[in-house]
């Protein structure tokens, strides 16, 4: 079956070459600020479930992938609309634990099949200083990433700790996909059973 990825992300795009599966790439046009939802396992859920079935509809025999990443701490953090949005973000999150939510959507309309689930993982942050963020701010990693930061780059660097699934906080929860795509389709992403 075809499997298409509905997502902009070079970073989703990159985490399924990893598993070296063939899939095509069709980015969703969701409006992610108008969302109506509340509770950040909501949001995250909701939006991957939109941007996957805005897809699904158009290629209803094609295994289609949603996902969305939001960065939580009293209030949600998504992608900053500038530098000093990103800056702001970052003096919160220094020296403080947070939680990165990552929903997964599933969906193949021929096969009536919709599935929808999320991921939390708690990500620890080192003290910043000032000089710090700024550099961070400086290599360009912040703009489009959701709480102003990518693990996978330089802002390793600013992560002491994490307590979960790496994968999602990059942004596609891997092991949480092959158990959908394996209790759904009976497809196996590692042994390639199904594929
Ligand atoms: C926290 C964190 C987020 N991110 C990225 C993953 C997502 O691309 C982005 C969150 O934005 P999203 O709205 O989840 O995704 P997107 O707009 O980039 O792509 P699309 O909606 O088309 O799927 O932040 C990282 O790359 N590393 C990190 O450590």
């Amino acid at each position: 079956m075809r499997i298409i990825l509905a997502s902009s992300s070079p970073r989703r795009s990159e985490l399924l070459e990893m598993l070296k599966i063939s899939f095509e790439k069709r980015p969703s046009s969701i409006d992610e600020k108008n969302t109506f939802y509340e509770k950040p396992e909501q949001i995250v859920m909701g939006l991957s479930f939109e941007k996957a079935f805005q897809i699904a509809h158009l290629e209803p025999d094609a295994i289609v992938i949603g996902s969305d990443t939001i960065v939580y701490l009293d209030e949600v953090l998504g992608k900053p609309e500038n530098k000093s949005d990103a800056y702001h973000m970052l003096r919160k999150l220094s020296g403080r634990t947070h939680d990165v939510y990552t929903g997964i959507a599933v969906i193949c309309e021929s096969r009536k099949i919709k599935r929808v689930d999320y991921v939390k993982t708690e990500v620890v942050f080192n003290e910043l200083s000032d000089a710090e963020i700024q550099a961070y701010i400086d290599t360009g990693e912040p703009l489009d990433k959701a709480g102003a930061y990518g693990i996978q780059g330089q802002g390793a660097l600013l992560v002491k700790q994490i307590r979960g699934d790496y994968f999602s906080v990059m942004g596609l929860p891997l092991s949480k996909l092959n158990k959908i795509m394996i209790d759904e389709f009976r497809i196996n992403l590692l042994t390639r059973e199904g594929l």
